[in-house]
């Protein structure tokens, strides 16, 4: 058998620009970006503020169109899609867990998790759901309410509903913004232990350099441009890398 999942791709952008506005007020945004995601990893993405973390992901993950290049999901491209096979892809193919937990108010926990699989129609394995709900620790918290819980309980339903249909990639937004270093360390550790045990695969947008030591890797963005990549990422190193980017005053 080969370690083909080591080598194939779970999402990807190639020359990938995006300007917001036009004229004087123009931001280039993404300024020629090619990245690939590696299948069965956890690639956190990082820069300084406005670097362009956020528009990546929403251009890798569909939410948002390219001005120019090109985005892949697996091996489906997205401009090459109208907008009723995107809503079907990112509902079927990409998992999301975004800093406010967008969990459904008046859906219990189990609800909530089953939601993409209930809205694609699909029974889902119920192995799976129930290994997840083990997974991330809710197994007495299924016919709860968001409003019941936590934060940090919030977010687990979170991890757990974004892995929920078994997607291609599952993309976080500052997954632990709204979280104290303690609980964010848990979520962290939940999604990295998925990536390991599942092989399913995450991309994280963070300005945290102890949330991005979590990743196997570290992409890095300043100006809208891919400037470095690191392997087994630790704190000290990526906020190393990350003063490197300081304007000396
Ligand atoms: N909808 C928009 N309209 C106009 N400009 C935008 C829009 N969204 C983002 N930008 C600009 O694009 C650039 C990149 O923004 P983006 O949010 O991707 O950066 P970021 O690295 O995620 O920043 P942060 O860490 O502060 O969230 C910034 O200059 C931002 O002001």
């Amino acid at each position: 058998m080969t370690t083909a999942t080591a080598l194939t791709t779970a999402a990807r952008v190639a020359d990938a620009v995006k300007v917001y506005g036009v004229g004087d007020t123009a931001v280039r945004a993404l300024d020629g970006v090619s990245v690939a995601f590696p299948a069965g990893r956890f690639t956190a993405i990082m820069g300084p503020s406005g670097s362009g973390k956020s528009t990546l992901m929403h251009c890798a993950a569909g939410l948002d169109t390219l001005t120019s290049g090109a985005a892949w999901i697996g091996d489906t491209e997205l401009g090459a899609l109208d907008d009723r096979r995107l809503t079907l892809l990112r509902r079927d193919r990409v998992g999301f867990v975004f800093q406010s937990f967008n969990l459904v108010p008046t859906l219990t926990v189990e609800e909530n998790i089953r939601l993409p699989l209930d809205l694609a129609g699909a029974a889902g394995e119920a192995e799976w759901i129930d290994a997840l709900v083990d997974t991330v620790g809710l197994r007495d918290r299924l016919h709860h309410r968001p409003s019941q819980l936590s934060g940090g309980q919030q977010q687990r339903v979170a991890v757990a509903r974004a892995f929920a249909g078994r997607p291609d990639v599952v993309f976080a937004d500052e997954p632990t913004g709204n979280l104290d270093s303690r609980t964010g360390g848990e979520v962290l550790g939940l999604l990295a232990g998925t990536v390991r045990r599942t092989g399913r695969t995450v991309v994280m947008v963070t300005h945290d350099p102890v949330a991005a030591a979590h990743a196997d890797e570290v992409v890095f963005l300043a100006d809208g441009r891919l400037v470095d990549r690191m392997e087994s990422p630790t704190a000290d190193l990526v906020l190393d890398r990350m003063k490197a980017f300081e304007v000396p005053s």
